[in-house]
């Protein structure tokens, strides 16, 4: 997995591939990673895709029946505490690694989650096999203030950064962007990596796609002829 986030001037952008895998295999090629936690708040997952799902549903349930005890939207500091004592509480058996953002009441705000229950609140964040791939990308050209397309597009390549260098990306790139008031979920933002087919009739390439170097024709034999070899 190749999951990141990043602060930009309106809010935070997440990103994420959509490949699963199951040591070699490929087991989902188009999987989602990033996860509703409340209007104003996403988190993307890497590590065991139970234990991510899992989690994330538990603490968007819980931030669910805060809203409605408060009245009030929720805050991502409150899912990053949620998310943290119960990682916490199981000394880092469930295996969740996650970038969680959102835009509450104090403003932007992204942070990381280890499966351990530590936590780190940062302008740009990359998480899973692919974090390195990412984080490269983020650390040449990561800058504050970038607007919405310029955020967009260096989370996709960083992103793509993960899906074209480690094994354990692939695929799609999915991309949300939280902004105060507004939430964008753009599910294949872009899909680079497209399944080529050979047409049912095999190969078809078009006329002089393959040079001709030379010819030779030999003329069928005339029955005469062949009547004089065999009497040879
Ligand atoms: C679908 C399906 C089966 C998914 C199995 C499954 O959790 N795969 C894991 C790797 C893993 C982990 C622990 C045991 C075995 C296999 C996986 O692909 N994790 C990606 C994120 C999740 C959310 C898709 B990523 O971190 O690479």
């Amino acid at each position: 997995t190749t999951i990141v986030g990043l602060v930009f001037q309106d809010g935070v952008i997440l990103g994420a591939d959509t490949r699963a895998t199951e040591g070699p295999i490929v087991a989902d090629k188009n999987c989602e990673k990033i996860h509703y936690m409340a209007p104003n708040i996403y988190c993307c997952g890497a590590g065991t895709a139970a234990d991510t799902e899992a989690v994330t549903d538990m603490v968007s349930s819980q931030l669910q029946l805060h809203r409605y005890a408060t009245g009030r939207e929720s805050r991502v500091v409150t899912a990053l505490t949620l998310l943290k004592s119960h990682l916490f509480s199981y000394q880092g058996h469930v295996s969740a690694a996650l970038v969680l953002g959102g835009v509450d009441i104090t403003g932007p705000h992204l942070h990381t989650v280890y499966p351990h229950g530590s936590t780190d609140t940062l302008p740009f964040a990359t998480m899973g096999s692919g974090s390195l791939a990412a984080m490269a990308v983020f650390e040449s050209k990561f800058r504050e203030g970038l607007t919405k397309e310029e955020g967009i597009k260096l989370v996709s390549e960083a992103i793509c950064s993960g899906i074209f260098n480690d094994l354990g990306s692939g695929s799609n790139v999915d991309v949300c962007v939280i902004t105060k008031g507004h939430t964008e979920y753009l599910r294949n933002h872009q899909l680079p990596n497209p399944r080529t087919y050979v047409s049912s009739r095999g190969y078809n390439f078009v006329k002089g796609h393959t040079e001709v170097l030379s010819t030779k024709i030999t003329p069928l034999k005339s029955k005469v002829e062949v009547a004089e070899v065999d009497a040879m």
